[in-house]
């Protein structure tokens, strides 16, 4: 069986986070296992409270991991601090695991800096060139290249500077843009694009983790990267299409059991 890793804070309401990513790789067939770098208070309607993980204690989930077991694929997300994101390029480089995704989680769609404003450069600096692939949103993307991104064009230019930030793929969400839902993947010579059609619900929680764990499923089950994001695509549509109304506010997608089948458990 291949076994992923996600790198991310907990969501106590379940939709997005270490939650989000476990349920994924579940239903990809997948034996996920978890570092937590923070512990968030969050419900469908926002983020109340966020007890960081101590640098000791998340480098001690990551060796206790990479001493015995062997990691077909990881996924970072939130991760919060400076000291946070040192430690894990630091043991990163060490382990040098193959596929990894980075999320760069920043805010989240309530509003919430899940990722300290003064992490951001550092998140840049250290993560980004040790990611197979990195995902970030418009918003992410607007903070990372400054540049303001309201159309394709944009989004590719955009994709082209993060590209030269030092990922060896970027693939940028389009969720947050009107009408159709278009995400483009740059491998530093061309552009690959994911189109679907807007599920038309306010219930979209924990769509990017949902999307970059599921991503990071299929790297590790052997896909090359462009039908990685394209299966991961089709898995996060289906996702959407069948949110769940729980909650006063915005509600999570939804892992349901035909899509454990569609991944195929035979691996
Ligand atoms: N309403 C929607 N209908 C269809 N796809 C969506 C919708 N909202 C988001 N997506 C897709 O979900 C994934 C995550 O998107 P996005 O919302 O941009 O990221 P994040 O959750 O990090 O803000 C992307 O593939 C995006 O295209
Ligand atoms: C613990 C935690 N990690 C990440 C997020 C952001 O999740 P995302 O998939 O981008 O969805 P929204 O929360 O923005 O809807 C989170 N909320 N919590």
């Amino acid at each position: 069986m291949k076994k992923a890793l996600t790198i991310a804070g907990s969501d106590s309401s379940g939709g997005a986070g270490i939650q989000a990513d476990l349920k994924t790789f579940s239903a990809h067939g997948i034996f996920g296992m978890s570092v937590i770098t923070a512990v968030t208070a969050q419900n469908t309607q926002g983020v109340f409270a966020v007890q960081d993980i101590s640098r000791e204690v998340i480098a001690a989930q990551i060796k206790a991991i990479f001493e015995d077991i062997e990691v077909d694929g990881l996924k970072v997300g939130m991760v919060s601090q400076i000291s946070t994101i040192e430690i894990i390029a630091e043991l990163l480089k060490v382990y040098a695991p193959k596929n990894i995704v980075i999320d760069p989680v920043m805010v989240s769609k309530s509003g919430y800096h899940l990722l300290n404003p003064q992490a951001e450069l550092t998140l840049i600096r250290e993560l980004l060139p040790l990611a197979t692939v990195v995902t970030p949103n418009i918003p992410e993307a607007e903070v990372m290249t400054k540049m303001t991104i309201q159309n394709l064009t944009q989004m590719e230019s955009a994709a082209k500077y993060i590209y030269q930030m030092g990922a060896k793929n970027v693939l940028l969400k389009g969720g947050h843009l009107e009408n159709d839902s278009t995400d483009i993947l740059y491998d530093g010579r061309n552009f690959k694009y994911y189109t679907s059609q807007r599920v038309k619900t306010k219930n979209t929680h924990g769509t990017g983790c949902t999307l970059s764990s599921a991503i990071t499923s299929n790297l590790a089950l052997g896909y090359p990267l462009s039908e990685a994001v394209s299966l991961a695509k089709d898995y996060i549509i289906e996702a959407i299409e069948h949110s769940l109304d729980i909650g006063k506010g915005v509600g999570p997608t939804h892992h349901f059991y035909s899509l454990y089948q569609k991944a195929g458990f035979n691996n």
